[in-house]
């Protein structure tokens, strides 16, 4: 018998499309997409985000008891796949504490620390942990009786026009709820309430996998005493969280340490300090909370700016990017009757005069005013391969959102508090009729920062954490760039590398679109570029600390011999006022002043000293002048400070001058 699988039966079997492959990427998979919903939607209202995220562990016996299930001891303990006999676990035990131990040594001496440092559980299925997570915007929220389709639907609605989104397959939050079903058979809860609207709207649902409808359990309006506006959306699934704070057992002193090492295992926490860093202007608070108090983590990556990056606006798609299908669609989907229209007002770069030639050059069975939905599929794939093979002008990119130079500094700067920054931001280019453009970074030194390259990757603002080996910006940083022309020392020094790239449509790789290819050479030259632009803004940066350095070590230097000198040159004056006491020798008269001056302690070693150190000094300080003005002072590596009010809505007042702008809070 034939049977017809729907949409969200399809997603559920291949979950690993949508990012949902083990417990830990699920519930990694699942924060992503609701704080990317959150940062969009308010970002969609103009808002600064303010984003709460909360992973709240449920062992199995609070699970148990929420789904009204009686826990049951294990009476047959054999049975269980993860049984493991006494002998077994205290080999275990042992190994593990051994592990430990070496780990904590290592980390001590600042070597480098395996990422498998985590114990690993015992084998089985039956470790499975149950998560609620909870993710709180202030953004737009939704209409009331749009709710239960939102979020019970898979692949409802068909977006027409194109523009860059976060999303990567337009699943997000339906999938965690189809997961949510899978693991836990919990239904989501959706909170939210639009702006200047009375009520809160309360969704509890499910979805019916089979028929892709959302089932209901609750949808009704609540008081909205606080005016509230924004969305708050919480999930039960089963998931891992990989995150150990291994030196805590051994009581291991250093609390920075195991700040990195909680860093090092948690995918969710690397994904929220680099998502911090593309997105300086939101804030996120990040909870984990559970029974075992020494597992907790509350992080918040506080906003550093207001400035946020426009929205991105819907644009039509170009000729040269649109497949047949999309075609079809598109000519199912248009108000335009006739060819001509269809042509002028589809897609960009399309005039009136280019769609006459067009039309013409597709020969007799094509005319301006035949009807578009009269097409055959031949007359398509006609368009189609003239589209392909005609001269459309490029796509602009002033539909695309980039996070900004000026974001983009902000963030690596507050978030790994680096030695040097430099950034660069590209114009818009185009692939295959996208426009797409590329930001990039370069730090030296910072926080949390390992020895050698450490590749940041954004694609349309999101972080990107997998995969990275095939990225066309990891490949490009490892073999592309010469690090040594810029006096970078590729394993060396610490070096972060960050690249944004946004674009309406990200050629993402891989079944999980966690990497961005590296044969599109439009995009792998554009990246390149803009990592050795930063490069060359570091060089001229670190040739000056050089200088500077060498500067300071002369000076030192020279400051070291004074105490000799001065003690040789008085013991040389001492002698020659002698002589000149007992008549010896004879000498000019202005050196006698000086010998008087030694013989009557007037001059002592102290004075030589004194005098050398002002000279060298003075030495020193006109030498520096000199350097300044031959660099051009304003050329002078300048450190951005700032200043956060604590009341964001205060005025400001801004003093400037040309090193420094100060801000008065009024
Ligand atoms: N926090 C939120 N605030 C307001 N609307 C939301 C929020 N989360 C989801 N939505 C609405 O629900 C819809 C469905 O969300 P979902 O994550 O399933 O898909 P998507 O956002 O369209 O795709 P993707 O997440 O892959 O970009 C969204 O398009 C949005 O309109």
């Amino acid at each position: 018998m034939e049977s017809e699988k729907s949409p969200a039966e399809f997603f559920a079997e291949n979950k690993n499309i949508a990012g949902f492959d083990n417990p830990g990427k699920c519930l990694y998979t699942t924060v992503r997409e609701l704080v990317e919903n959150a940062l969009d939607s308010a970002e969609s209202i103009s808002e600064l985000p303010v984003v709460e995220i909360t992973i709240e562990e449920i062992v199995k016996s609070k699970f148990n008891s929420m789904i009204g299930l009686v826990d049951r001891e294990r009476v047959d303990a054999e049975l269980y796949d993860d049984f493991e006999t006494a002998k077994a676990r205290e080999k275990r035990l042992a190994k593990e504490a051994r592990a430990q131990e070496l780990q904590a040594k290592n980390a001590a001496l600042g070597k480098k620390v395996k990422e498998s440092a985590a114990p690993k559980g015992v084998k089985g299925r039956g470790e499975a942990s149950f998560f609620r997570v909870t993710c709180k915007d202030n953004g737009r929220g939704m209409p009331h009786d749009d709710i239960p389709n939102m979020f019970g639907r898979v692949l409802s609605g068909t977006k027409y026009g194109l523009k860059q989104t976060r999303g990567k397959f337009g699943l997000g939050a339906k999938m965690a709820l189809i997961w949510s079903k899978m693991s836990t058979g919990l239904p989501i809860e959706i909170s939210s309430s639009m702006k200047s609207q009375n009520y809160v709207s309360f969704c509890r649902l499910d979805i019916d996998i089979h028929r892709n409808i959302p089932h209901i359990h609750l949808h009704e309006k609540r008081d909205n005493k606080d005016r509230w506006h924004g969305a708050e959306i919480q999930v039960v699934i089963e998931g891992n969280w990989t995150t150990y704070r291994v030196y805590s057992i051994i009581a291991f002193p250093i609390i920075l340490l195991e700040f990195s090492l909680l860093f090092k295992h948690s995918k969710i926490l690397h994904y929220m300090r680099q998502m911090a860093v593309i997105t300086p202007y939101a804030q996120f608070l990040f909870k984990f909370v559970s029974d075992s108090p020494d597992k907790n983590v509350t992080i918040k990556f506080a906003r550093r700016t207001d400035v946020m990056p426009p929205v991105p606006v819907e644009t039509k798609h170009h000729p040269s990017s649109v497949d047949i299908l999309l075609i079809k669609r598109l000519i199912a989907e248009t108000s335009k009757t006739n060819l001509m229209q269809f042509l002028q007002h589809e897609f960009v770069n399309i005039g009136k005069s280019l769609a006459e030639r067009l039309i013409g050059e597709m020969g007799p069975d094509f005319s301006p005013k035949m009807a578009v939905k009269s097409l055959t599929d031949q007359q398509i794939v006609r368009i189609h391969q003239l589209f392909r093979q005609a001269k459309f002008d490029d796509p602009s990119g002033d539909c695309l959102s980039p996070a900004g130079e000026y974001n983009l500094r902000l963030g690596i700067i507050k978030e790994l508090h680096p030695d040097m920054v430099a950034t660069y931001s590209g114009s818009a280019q185009v692939f295959e009729g996208h426009p797409f453009i590329v930001e990039a970074g370069v730090s030296l030194g910072g926080k949390d920062v390992k020895h050698g390259l450490n590749i940041f990757r954004f694609a349309n603002r999101i972080p990107l954490l997998f995969e990275q080996g095939g990225d066309v910006v990891t490949r490009t940083a490892l073999k592309r760039i010469n690090w040594n022309t810029y006096k970078i020392n590729q394993t060396q020094d610490k070096i972060g590398v960050f690249v944004s790239i946004v674009s309406t449509k990200i050629p993402f790789k891989g079944t999980g679109k966690e990497y961005i290819g590296d044969d599109i050479s439009e995009i792998a030259t554009a990246v390149k570029a803009a990592i050795k632009q930063c490069c060359i803004q570091l060089k001229s940066k670190i040739v000056k600390k050089m200088q500077a350095r060498e500067q300071q070590e002369r000076k030192r230097n020279l400051s070291k011999y004074i105490p000799d000198a001065a003690n040789a040159v008085y013991d040389v004056l001492k002698e020659m006022a002698k002589s000149h006491a007992s008549k010896k020798k004879r000498f000019a008269e202005k050196d006698v002043d000086i010998l008087q001056k030694v013989a009557n302690q007037l001059i002592t070693k102290e004075t030589l000293k004194e005098k050398l150190t002002e000279h060298v000094e003075k030495v020193d300080y006109e030498m520096a002048l000199e350097y300044a003005t031959q660099s051009g002072v304003s050329e002078e590596p300048r450190e951005d400070i700032y200043l956060q009010s604590l009341d964001a809505t205060s005025n400001f007042l801004d003093f400037h001058s040309t090193t420094f702008i100060f801000r008065l809070v009024q």
